[in-house]
């Protein structure tokens, strides 16, 4: 017997993460972790051969970093800011981006703190100055900040968290975040939440940015803002260069419009020479931080915990739990779904190869569709997991990455490029209509609806592989059944190769199949026969009745002798082995097998 050895997924690492996280990951994952970082083209060359990236904020994750990462299922960002990933292109690729958004909280809000102190005693040039041997006490007299107005702006985590510090600091704090919450701010003991930027600037001694950085908060502050505030303000950055408009806070300084800064982040890291920001990290009045904001062995422990928690529960197919580019959805409310999204996507998988023609045409999958969740699961309120794993099923027969990559961050985009339209339904009372879905408490039934130029052509409705087609299936002990295919009743679970047979429900049909498998050396793990649902056609209990009892008499007059042989059945089978042209071949001529199989036998799911 030979041993294969499956390669474990690889996970790229090109800056310094905590080992404590990096340890969940090195059992089950290669971790390539590379702390002195990777060039731009470095990255392009390694970014095809992982299936996950865990950066901070040196690497940038561009489109083309992105294009190149064909296997790449999850971009984590062990810290909070994604400003160097693009989220807008790896969510158009399936692509997860997850971050540790309360990692580093308290660390950054130290550092802004630390900062404030800083540039009131001027401990930087302190520092500086005794190193060379100077003792220059009168030239460095501060400012105390115990009594004095901090304005704050951007009034989240971070800032909420500076404000409680400055607030047991003794400070007046004011703020200015238009989405911030004012209950909380006033139970923190934020003195005022202010309308508008201007009303706190000509009030403020010390000024601290903590909003993201976006269209809407770059350059916030510029040359109008500073010429408001005191000339013996302070301002601080510990959130994002290009907040402060860079040119225009050196020229502040340099008019002695405000009187000094604390700077830890700018827009270029670190700056290029002879720019404003490489200006400002030399100024005189500008004490300066290499973003050392999250840089302490605790913050490092907890982003890097937390992004490699998440990464490995995207490689295992889970959610994580903080998802940029992905619908909120909790732990247990996706464990609960679990099991249905694995029936739906088996449910979508054995449409397209059962109903739909594997011509290879590129509108596979394509078609208006009509989710039904039955029982509990009509209760479902984010039934996203439930589209996304529909949508895949769909599309994954006849698209070896497509349908790979279907997540419930893409699954929408996909949908809409590959002409899927899904209607859900909530139907509380009862189950499917297949014997084994009511005895569940939930099942789902998949249905095709035809479109309107279908609808008003009967015939073509019927004859067409989008005609109105229906599956059903309930989950037992976390195993998907299906139970129903089109006119039939069934029973089975979906899983592997299957082969679906169209024969004459009478004696010696299975003899003659398996003979057929047993000559080509094919196992026949499990086989059972799936009868005609007339009954339930006739006691007309939906809407599909007319036309498939329809479709059942046309099969009993045109197949040959089809009435006095019996009626029609689907005979299941679960096979291991090559199912090759040939096996299908000898299948299509064994008697009995109704001709109108062909092309619907082999399933994979
Ligand atoms: N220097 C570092 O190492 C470091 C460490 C941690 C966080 N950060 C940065 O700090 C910033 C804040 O982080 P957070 O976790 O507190 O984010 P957050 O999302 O919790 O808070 C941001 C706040 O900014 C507010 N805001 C957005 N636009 C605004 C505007 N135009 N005017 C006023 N307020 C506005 C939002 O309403 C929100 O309350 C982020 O940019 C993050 O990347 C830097
Ligand atoms: O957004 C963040 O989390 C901080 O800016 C930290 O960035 P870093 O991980 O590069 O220190």
């Amino acid at each position: 017997m030979v041993a294969v050895a499956i390669p474990k997924p690889r996970i790229l690492v090109p800056e310094k993460v905590s080992v404590d996280g990096l340890a969940l990951l090195s059992a089950d994952y290669e971790v390539d972790s590379r702390p002195q970082g990777v060039s731009p083209d470095e990255l392009l060359t390694l970014i095809p051969h992982v299936d996950a990236l865990i950066v901070r904020s040196e690497t940038k994750v561009t489109p083309e970093v992105l294009a190149a990462g064909s296997r790449l299922r999850v971009v984590a960002r062990a810290g909070v800011g994604v400003d160097n990933i693009n989220v807008e292109a790896a969510t158009a690729r399936g692509i997860i981006v997850v971050n540790s958004p309360a990692g580093n909280i308290v660390a950054a809000a130290e550092h802004t703190v630390a900062l404030l102190l800083a540039t009131a005693r001027n401990v930087g040039r302190a520092d500086r100055t005794t190193k060379e041997g100077r003792w220059e006490r009168s030239k460095l007299v501060g400012v105390e900040v115990g009594r004095k107005t901090l304005g704050i702006v951007g009034l989240g985590k971070v800032g909420m968290k500076v404000a409680r510090m400055c607030i047991g600091l003794g400070m007046k704090v004011i703020a200015f975040d238009p989405y911030a919450n004012p209950d909380l701010a006033r139970q923190t003991g934020v003195e005022r939440l202010v309308p508008q930027l201007q009303d706190m600037l000509p009030e403020t001694d010390f000024m601290t940015i903590h909003t993201p950085l976006l269209a809407t908060t770059m350059d916030l502050i510029g040359e109008a803002e500073f010429k408001l505030m005191k000339p013996t303000a302070r301002v601080l950055n510990v959130a994002r260069g290009g907040v402060y408009n860079e040119a225009a806070l050196l020229d502040a300084l340099n008019k002695s419009i405000i009187a000094g800064a604390g700077l830890d982040v700018f827009t270029k890291e670190p700056p290029d020479a002879d720019t404003p920001a490489w200006e400002l990290l030399r100024h005189e009045k500008v004490v300066s931080t290499p973003h050392l904001g999250a840089s302490t062995v605790e913050a490092q422990e907890n982003v890097a915990v937390d992004v490699c928690t998440q990464v490995a529960a995207v490689l295992r197919g889970e959610l994580p739990t903080s998802a940029v580019n992905a619908p909120l959805i909790l732990p247990e409310e996706y464990r609960a779904l679990k099991p249905y999204a694995k029936l739906i996507e088996r449910m979508g998988g054995l449409y397209t190869q059962h109903f739909v023609s594997p011509s290879g045409n590129a509108s596979v999958g394509a078609g208006h569709f009509e989710l039904i969740y039955h029982g509990e699961l009509a209760g479902v309120s984010n039934s996203r997991p439930l589209l996304a794993a529909l949508v895949r099923g769909l599309v994954s027969p006849f698209s070896d990455t497509a349908g790979r990559h279907v997540n419930i961050v893409n699954a929408t985009a996909v949908a809409r490029e590959k002409g899927i339209i899904i209607r859900e339904t909530h139907a509380h009372s009862g189950g499917g209509s297949g014997k084994e879905s009511s005895v569940y408490a939930s099942s789902v039934t998949l249905r095709s609806v035809p479109t309107e130029g279908q609808q008003q052509d009967g015939e073509k409705a019927e004859s067409t592989s989008t005609g109105r087609q229906v599956i059903e299936g309930y989950v037992s002990a976390n195993n998907a059944y299906i139970s129903r295919l089109g006119r039939f009743s069934a029973n089975f679970l979906p899983e592997g190769t299957l082969l679906i047979l169209h024969n004459f429900d009478e004696p010696g049909k299975i003899g003659g199949v398996g003979s057929v498998l047993g000559r080509h050396g094919i196992n026949i793990r499990f086989m059972q026969v799936a009868s005609l649902d007339l009954e339930r056609s006739k006691a007309g209990q939906d809407e599909i009745t007319d036309l498939e009892a329809k479709q059942a008499d046309q099969t009993a007059t045109n197949g040959s002798d089809a009435k006095t042989k019996g009626h029609e059945a689907l005979m299941i089978l679960g096979v291991d082995g090559d199912i090759t042209k040939q096996v299908t071949e000898d299948l299509r001529t064994a008697e009995g097998i109704l001709n109108n199989w062909e092309g619907k036998s082999r399933l994979s799911v």
